[in-house]
């Protein structure tokens, strides 16, 4: 019998996307089989609001109990979905190479942030895109929306809204690039941290003796990694959540690492952006660094104001 992964996803487009190249990618390195273990959860069932079923943890903590009670080896996270805080029992064993960080614009009639006509309307239900695109464009009517990919590019075929801002890296592991009218540079909108990466977690029991293992250590990626953990303690240090209007982005190069991170008022009116660089091996000193130095510029202020 050959070794056989069972890779534990939620059933969007987007999650059978990413597990599916995860998997893909962890039978090419180990030469074992894998299959897709599809996980419903109560956020996946119940279609109200977010906060009223526990906010958006509800869907890792579903995911993660079933793997602590080892109904499937592995599973898929957008990193940027985790929490900052460490699970108990399990292992983050593996980030895969990062994807397209950035944001992007998806506009009716190809238009760009500039072409849009004054007053246009645009959905996003993150204060962090809201604030940035306010920031570009004061005069833009920002609506908040909820719903998967597909439901958010329907507002705008449909004609409801003007355009939607939503992840690069999303929208291309789902097949839909192509809406994408202007990609939004990290120099222009800062992204969220850990936007565009994965993440793999194991039983920890597992992230050593298994035989999948080995196969889980060559699909991290360093660079990746130390990117991601600056941008995650930098907003762990904020004591900041997802849904926080905070940007940060790290880049790896040479094994120096640089770490931009924004705070923002939710209308605009304010950010207080700082950077730093160093040692990659010190990646998780160095957005602990620079949230103290946002902190010290103002930085609570503005998080406490922020919903
Ligand atoms: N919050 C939802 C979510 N979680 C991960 C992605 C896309 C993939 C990624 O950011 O890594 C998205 C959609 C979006 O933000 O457009």
């Amino acid at each position: 019998m050959t070794d056989h992964l069972r890779v534990g996803t939620r059933g969007s487009t987007l999650a059978l996307a990413q597990s599916g190249l995860v998997a893909d990618q962890l039978v090419a390195i180990s030469g074992g089989t894998a299959e897709l273990v599809r996980i419903r959860t109560q956020g996946d069932v119940n279609q109200g609001p977010l906060a009223s079923i526990g906010g958006t943890g509800v869907f890792v903590i579903e995911v993660r109990s079933r793997l602590l009670a080892g109904d499937v080896d592995v599973i898929v996270h957008s990193l940027k979905d985790l929490p900052t805080a460490a699970a108990d029992g399990l292992s983050l064993a593996a980030v895969p190479v990062r994807e397209d960080p950035a944001d992007a614009l998806c506009a009716r009639d190809g238009l760009t942030i500039d072409e849009l006509p004054a007053g246009a309307s645009v959905g996003t239900g993150s204060p962090r895109r809201a604030a940035q695109l306010l920031r570009l464009r004061p005069d833009l009517q920002v609506r908040p929306i909820r719903g998967n990919i597909d439901t958010r590019l329907g507002l705008v075929t449909s004609g409801t809204l003007d355009a939607v801002v939503l992840a690069a890296a999303g929208l291309s592991r789902i097949g839909r690039g192509a809406a994408i009218t202007q990609r939004l540079d990290p120099n222009l909108m800062l992204p969220a941290p850990a936007q565009g990466a994965l993440a793999v977690e194991c039983r920890a029991l597992d992230a050593d003796g298994s035989w999948f293992a080995g196969a889980l250590r060559t699909l991290d990626d360093g660079g990746t990694r130390a990117a991601v953990v600056a941008e995650r303690t930098l907003l762990a240090a904020l004591e900041a959540g997802c849904t926080a209007p905070v940007g940060a982005y790290a880049t790896v190069s040479a094994g120096q690492l640089t770490l931009t991170g924004a705070v923002m008022a939710i209308d605009g009116s304010r950010e207080i952006r700082s950077r730093i660089s160093g040692p990659a091996g010190s990646a998780a000193e160095l957005g602990a660094q620079l949230a103290a130095e946002l902190i010290d510029d103002g930085a609570a202020d503005l998080l406490s104001a922020a919903p």
